[in-house]
């Protein structure tokens, strides 16, 4: 749980020095253009360039549509700024602001898989800014206004829209407004307040500030309640100096003038102004139970320390990461981007807004998985005072909010591809982020159909207990629970869960069938020094041999462990238990997936040295998964020599094993010895015409464990794989370990895997 008082020595630091040197290693700034079509061939060449070109061009100006299936443009949003607000930084002009938008712009990248461009634009002048950008709509499938002050960002916006057939959004106003609506949704649900008598005080009337209360408006709060405060104070009814036609319409009657007036006894107060408009006394002057929400960037109007020096009653916000609640847009943008990209929306409605507002709202409702928690520091957050808003590297936001903005797009007739299937559209918005996301997705689709009895050995352990909860809600299957009844219920209330029906817990001691597992287990090793006691004791005491009996027996389908236990030695348990299936080797495969690729790697877990019968083993083993992940098999067995050069005794066995191969006629693609490059790269394969694959491996069949292990965790640590397993094929029951330490996310992921049978 997150402590009670923010707390700055756990802040990250860093010093100017340091903030300029990230920016300028490497190459400087912070993105840079990847072309996404091979350019490697004079043939690449004449169909990117001239003449295959031509063809798209004649296919487009037939019809403008086909632009966003031969153009990156249906993918493709331009961040563009004059730099006349950056940030609470003020006018410092369109090149200093080109800092903010690259970043905004690898942030559409990072969290979404939107492409995203900076477009600087040097001219404070709001017609030439305009025109600047209405000629943009062809290269783009939507705008993203930043940084642009108040009131020009209001006619820019405005005219833009009416020019543009894309999506014109300024995220200052409306990512901001999204987000802090999101945020203070929570905190009156927190606080027992009802929208229709709360008081709200905002101090910034610019882009942000005044779309902001333009949404809490929408959403029901009366105006009347609602004060607006600038640099001269009070915006109240009558006012002269400073004032706008967008100001003029958030005036109010009232005798306050100062924003100090206009706090006392209010039940919320926004800050989208400057450091430090807050002071201590106002903040003392507020309600009980104040809902503060200080978003000047980077440094707040107030920071959570110092009111945390003045009351304990208050929510507080900031538009930093490195406190607890950031109210920042960008939990916004990214994802309303995606959605509306995704259903080609005209427009960014108001519909689309609240939608993403709501749904992010509900998202700190719920119960949060591990990657959240490592982004907090290992403080699992609870929904609470300091956690009403999901944090930037949640990764359930992908998935969350492109759906429901795409789903308001549609209901409210802005969306030009509807999207028929939004259950597809959801998995294929998770693999986005995440490309494993993918394949796991259609592994859970499928036994959510059939679901099946898992036993999670280790069921005492925290992060088993949340996967095993996990398990149940996502409706993947019906998990036991192994361990003591007291034991298992006490972490569950220590983690806030209750007991339920679907969630078995079971005593290896005190089981009915310990008995039955023991007879059973005394039948396998009474021949191997055994005794009929030796095995009871096994049952009561070693949790994997007690849920592999349970496994084996039929009284569950699946098991998962290895949180607490070295992998060779859970296995080294479960293999007293279960044995391989008849005809089959018992191997472990690893998944690498990588710029939209996915290959598997074998064996990753059992053979320390394969003989050429046990390599032609391993490569029908992996065949057999890669189809029952849904790829055709091509399996390349590799070697650090390619097709006998250069010769060496240690390829031997590999040319041996594709003999094998050849003489047991399976019925995959197989061939080598080859080097990885060659297994992969369709160029360096051409060199060898008489290879038998017809495509770039996705099986590799390594030479031993030692490359094999080395190689994928390279391809994790350098290479940006996302790598998963090995996971355990081959044998009779299905049974996976994960490593040590694994997270609840992990965890779940080798239950569904082990429910689905991946070992066939
Ligand atoms: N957390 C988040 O996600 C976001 C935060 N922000 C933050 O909000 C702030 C405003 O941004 P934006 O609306 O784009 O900028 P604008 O330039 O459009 O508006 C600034 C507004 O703040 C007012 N203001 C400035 N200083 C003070 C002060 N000391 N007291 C009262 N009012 C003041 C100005 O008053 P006047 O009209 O009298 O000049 C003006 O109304 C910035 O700090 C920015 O970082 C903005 C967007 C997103
Ligand atoms: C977050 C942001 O967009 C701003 O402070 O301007
Ligand atoms: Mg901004």
């Amino acid at each position: 749980m997150p402590s009670d008082k923010p707390q700055p020595a756990q802040r990250p630091t860093f010093t100017d020095q340091e903030a300029l040197l990230f920016h300028n290693q490497g190459k400087p700034g912070k993105l840079e253009v990847n072309p996404t079509k091979p350019m490697a061939t004079q043939r690449d060449l004449s169909l990117a360039y001239s003449p295959g070109v031509a063809v798209p061009v004649r296919a487009i100006a037939e019809d403008p549509s086909r632009a966003y299936d031969y153009t990156s443009k249906g993918n493709m949003v331009a961040v563009i700024s004059n730099g006349t607000a950056i940030l609470g930084l003020g006018n410092l002009g369109a090149l200093a602001s080109k800092p903010v938008m690259e970043g905004k712009a690898v942030l559409f990248k990072r969290f979404a898989d939107v492409d995203s461009i900076d477009l600087e634009i040097a001219t404070e002048d709001v017609d030439a800014f305009i025109n600047a950008v209405r000629y943009l709509g062809p290269s783009f499938g939507g705008i993203n206004l930043e940084d642009i002050r108040a009131p020009d960002c209001f006619i820019i916006e405005q005219r833009l829209r009416e020019l543009m057939d894309i999506p014109v959004f300024h995220d200052d106003q409306h990512g901001t407004a999204i987000i802090s609506l999101a945020g203070l949704i929570n905190a009156l649900d927190l606080t027992g307040r009802d929208i229709r008598n709360t008081k709200l005080v905002c101090n910034g009337a610019g882009a942000a500030g005044i779309a902001c209360l333009e949404l809490v408006k929408a959403m029901g709060f009366p105006n009347e309640n609602v004060i607006l405060c600038d640099t001269k104070g009070v915006i109240y009814k009558g006012r002269e100096e400073g004032m706008n036609q967008w100001k003029s319409a958030h005036a109010v009657d009232t005798d306050a003038r100062t924003l100090a007036d206009a706090m006392k006894g209010a039940d919320v107060v926004f800050g989208l102004s400057a450091k430090g408009a807050f002071t201590p006394e106002m903040i003392a002057s507020m309600a009980p139970n104040p809902i503060i929400f200080a978003m000047a960037n980077p440094d707040p109007e107030i920071t959570p320390e110092e009111v945390a020096e003045i009351r304990d009653d208050a929510i507080v916000a900031t538009g930093r990461s490195d406190y607890p609640n950031q109210i920042n847009n960008v939990l916004g943008f990214p994802y309303i981007f995606r959605g509306a990209l995704d259903v080609r929306a005209t427009t960014i409605n108001d519909a689309m807004k609240i939608a993403a507002a709501k749904a992010l709202a509900q998202l700190a409702r719920e119960d949060v998985p591990d990657q959240v928690a490592a982004a907090y520091r290992g403080n699992r957050p609870r929904y609470g005072r300091e956690y009403i808003i999901p944090v930037p590297f949640d990764p359930r936001l992908i998935s969350a909010i492109p759906a429901a903005v795409a789903r308001a797009a549609m209901e409210s007739g802005v969306a030009g591809r509807p999207i028929v299937d939004m259950d597809a559209y959801r998995a294929e918005l998770s693999a986005r982020r995440d490309p494993i996301a993918g394949t796991l997705q259609r592994i859970h689709s499928k036994i959510r159909r059939a679901p099946k009895r898992v036993v999670f050995a280790e069921g005492e352990e925290e992060p088993v207990i949340r996967a095993a909860f996990a398990f149940a809600n996502s409706g993947l299957g019906w998990p036991i629970l192994v361990g003591r009844d007291q034991q298992v219920l006490e972490t569950m209330a220590g983690l806030g869960l209750e007991p339920r029906d679907d969630i078995e817990i079971v005593n290896a001691r005190l089981t009915r069938r310990n008995k039955d597992y023991a007879d059973y287990l005394y039948a396998r090793l009474q021949r191997r020094g055994y005794l009929w006691r030796d095995c009871q004791r096994l049952v009561n005491t070693d949790r994997n041999t007690f849920g592999a009996c349970m496994v084996a027996t039929g009284d569950a389908d699946a098991m998962i462990t290895g949180v607490t236990r070295n992998y060779s030695i859970a296995l080294e348990d479960i293999r007293r238990v279960i044995d391989p299936k008849p005809g089959h080797r018992v191997i472990g495969v690893s998944l690498a997936l990588a710029r939209g690729r996915t290959v598997l790697v074998a064996d990753t877990a059992i053979h320390e040295m394969p003989g050429a019968e046990e390599l032609a083993d391993i490569a029908v083993e992996a065949a057999g998964v890669a189809r029952r992940l849904g790829y055709e098999p091509r399996v390349a067995l590799l070697a650090y020599s390619t097709f006998g050069h250069p010769s060496g005794e240690r390829s031997e066995r590999v040319r041996e094993a594709v003999k094998i191969l050849d003489k047991r006629h399976v019925d995959f693609e197989y061939d080598g010895e080859m080097s990885a490059d060659v297994a992969l790269n369709r160029d360096a394969m051409a060199a060898y015409p008489f290879c038998r694959l017809s495509g770039p491996a996705n099986v590799l069949v390594m030479p031993a464990i030692h490359s094999a292990s080395i190689s994928t965790r390279m391809l994790q640590e350098l290479g940006g794989s996302t790598v998963i397993g090995p996971l355990l094929v081959g044998l009779d029951k299905p049974v996976q370990i994960v490593g040590l330490g694994a997270t609840d996310a992990d965890i779940v992921n080798m239950a569904s895997i082990a429910a689905y049978n991946i070992g066939g």
